[in-house]
């Protein structure tokens, strides 16, 4: 057993990623409180030590308690892990500012990017957080579902920051038998991998709808994959992050996974529901929506191809049918596989 000290950690979210991993940090010994906004969920936290609606059945460790007040859950916490979908990160990094008077260290585990500013989170974080409050920023991310995570089966994750010492810091709390967590100095990398594979798993979701196979499912992660790492390369990022766990790994665990809400969400797309049936039928957060609008914007800003997350948009928001959206991938022109080998053969 790693021995550790003991810290007072705040999870700002109680749906299944806040709760998932306020268990991993109460397992560690730590103190946890963790905030949420509706108050009979935080009753429920601190009465009966469960989360039924986001992980059914798991029992909590008693050292996680829940707050309604975001003031009595940030006091005295050096350390604050933001949960929440990326649509909520302004909003609430805006609340904490206002109560905070102390320097912390806050520590993202949200995947996604932000339509129209096209943010990464790390960004908006910064931008909304006055720079006497804010010792750092830190991504944990990785092929990591809640539902595994709260039934402490083996996950692995990586956590990043512009600060190597920050990111080791938020190893060291973090890391347990069944939770391990390796460090990489990519920020860029590791943020685009996480939220860009939401939308490749949205289209695993589609053609696994629509009843094709393995072949179309294999093509999506590889080619997907590209696609990520062409753009995430245009923005500054490390080409080998796209092959570590925040790249292919979380792409797996996304794409082949029926706890992968993109995935659901895009399996009954391809089964021909709406995207609105569909997402008032989730009732937890399909970030690859969102993202897909974002990067479908990255890709014009950066001039790059991103065939996939093309016609998804298409899919999503101009009315293309998925199988519509399947054969105009198919029909595309003719290229090579590799880029990079394409250029040293002299561009043949
Ligand atoms: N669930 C997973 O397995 C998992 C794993 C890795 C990363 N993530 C990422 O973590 C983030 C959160 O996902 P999740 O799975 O916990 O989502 P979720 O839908 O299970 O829970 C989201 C929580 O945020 C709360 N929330 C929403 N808007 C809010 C607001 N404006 N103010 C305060 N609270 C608000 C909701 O009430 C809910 O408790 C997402 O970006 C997701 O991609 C999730
Ligand atoms: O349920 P999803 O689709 O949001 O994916 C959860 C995690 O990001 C998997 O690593």
């Amino acid at each position: 057993m790693i021995m550790k000290s003991v810290e007072s950690i705040a999870v700002i979210g109680a749906g299944s990623w806040g709760t998932a991993l306020a268990m991993v940090l109460a397992d560690n010994g730590h103190d946890v409180r963790l905030w949420g906004h509706k108050p009979e969920q935080i009753d429920e936290i601190n009465t009966h030590h469960t989360n039924q609606k986001y992980l059914p059945d798991i029992t909590l460790p008693k050292n996680i308690i829940g707050h309604v007040s975001l003031g009595e859950a940030i006091e005295d916490a050096e350390v604050l892990v933001l949960a929440v979908p990326t649509k909520a990160i302004r909003e609430v990094v805006n609340k904490i500012a206002v109560i905070r008077k102390d320097p912390m260290t806050i520590v993202h585990v949200s995947k996604g990017i932000e339509p129209n500013s096209l943010m990464r989170i790390s960004e908006m974080i910064e931008e909304e957080t006055p720079s006497h409050l804010l010792k750092s920023v830190v991504v944990l991310s990785g092929p990591s579902h809640a539902e595994e995570v709260s039934l402490r089966q083996p996950t692995t994750v990586t956590v990043s920051s512009k600060e190597l010492e920050e990111a080791e810091r938020i190893q060291d709390l973090f890391i347990n038998q069944h939770f391990r967590v390796y460090t990489n100095p990519d920020i860029i990398g590791v943020e685009i991998g996480g939220a860009l594979k939401n939308i490749i798993a949205l289209a695993a979701g589609i053609t696994d709808g629509l009843g094709y196979g393995d072949n179309a499912k294999a093509a999506l992660i590889t080619r997907g994959l590209a696609e990520i790492a062409r753009l995430g390369v245009k923005m500054g990022a490390s080409p080998l992050t796209f092959s570590g766990l925040t790249g292919i790994g979380d792409l797996i665990v996304t794409c082949t996974s029926v706890h992968s809400r993109n995935w659901r969400a895009g399996n009954l797309l391809g089964k021909g529901q709406n995207l609105q049936e569909v997402l008032d039928n989730m009732g937890m957060v399909v970030e690859g929506v969102r993202t897909t609008k974002a990067a479908h914007q990255l890709a014009e800003k950066y001039q790059v191809t991103m065939p996939i997350t093309d016609v998804l948009y298409s899919v999503l928001f101009e009315n293309v049918s998925a199988k519509d959206a399947v054969e105009l991938l198919m029909a595309r022109g003719k290229t090579h596989e590799m880029e990079d080998l394409t250029n040293l053969l002299g561009g043949q």
